[in-house]
């Protein structure tokens, strides 16, 4: 394995090869008619070592929705802030091997969700979050990816205004987990922090940044005597991105990746070397089971030239 690659020279070799290909294979996302529109060709790689180096290709510094990738960090705040016993009490952590905003499994699991992952799973973190701040729920969730970011992002409330208007399956997602008895806060209050989360609106730089921790045991991005999480939380935040961060396809992902890897449908897919570098790639076309085609591949190719894995 080489041990110190010129990892802007991968990068650049990544785009190089596989930028022509990009929106040939899969489809945007369809339900919103802002994330529909995005050119499906976009191609964008970033990437932050545990020390603090950064290097960036093709469109690796335009923003995009980040939409599910947000759950990892409303996971980390909601572990930061409350006990942990309290917050796995409400959400379990397995698998689910079922799409992403599924309810079949809700129904006979009693209302509580597989993993903090999928829909379900997020939705009731946002419940824990309103908990913890009221109507600074929103705010305190871009306030804490600014600071990681070390720079402000913002919500696109364009996205945000369309999740809520063509939301229905996770009103019902959210309304079915209420009649279990297992949100606490009104579903109109949880669903507003979880489309805002959904619409932040990031580049590749700026998660790979953001997410920097989850290689650095837990260490702040920038501030390593500023803890983001513990490091048995950051390990346990790693676990659970390689076992249910890429909702079905999580045995795919492990096996041809071998990375612990958040995706979302607007294309983005964070991934973590732990104890080396956090990497973001985003490429807009989705697969079937709404992850990014082209930036599965880039991950591919990324380990395959570098020789990075967890296994
Ligand atoms: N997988 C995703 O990125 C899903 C997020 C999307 N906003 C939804 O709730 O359906």
């Amino acid at each position: 394995m080489n041990t110190s690659p010129d990892f802007q020279a991968v990068l650049d070799d990544i785009v190089h090869t596989l930028g022509p290909e990009a929106g040939r294979e899969g489809q945007v996302a369809r339900y919103i008619p802002a994330l529909a529109r995005v050119d499906a060709t976009r191609f964008g790689i970033a990437l932050r070592t545990c020390d603090g180096r950064e290097a960036v290709a093709g469109d690796g510094d335009v923003p995009f929705s980040i939409q599910s990738i947000s759950k990892l960090f409303s996971l980390t705040l909601a572990m930061r802030h409350m006990p942990e016993a309290a917050l796995w009490a409400r959400i379990g952590r397995e698998p689910s091997g079922n799409p992403f905003n599924s309810l079949v499994q809700l129904e006979s699991e009693q209302g509580k969700p597989r993993n903090p992952f999928i829909n379900a799973g997020a939705i009731a973190v946002a419940d824990r979050i309103v908990d913890l701040y009221g109507a600074d729920a929103r705010g305190t969730l871009r306030g804490f990816l600014s600071h990681l970011a070390g720079e402000p992002v913002d919500f696109d409330e364009e996205v945000a205004a369309s999740e809520a208007a063509s939301g229905h399956r996770n009103l019902a997602l959210a309304h079915f987990m209420k009649s279990f008895g297992k949100l606490d806060h009104p579903v109109a209050e949880v669903l507003d922090l979880y489309f805002h989360q959904c619409a932040l609106a990031m580049s590749c730089r700026q998660l790979a940044r953001a997410a920097s921790y989850l290689s650095r045991d837990g260490a702040h991005p920038d501030h390593a005597d500023e803890r983001v999480v513990t490091e048995r939380q950051t390990r346990r935040i790693n676990a659970l991105m390689l076992t249910c961060g890429t909702y079905d396809a999580a045995g795919e992902f492990a096996f041809r990746i071998g990375l612990p890897c958040k995706s979302g449908v607007g294309g983005g897919i964070v991934a973590v070397v732990p104890d080396r570098l956090t990497l973001c790639v985003w490429s807009p076309a989705l697969d079937a089971t709404g992850n990014s085609h082209l930036g599965m591949k880039a991950l591919e190719m990324f380990v395959a030239r570098t020789g990075l894995s967890v296994f």
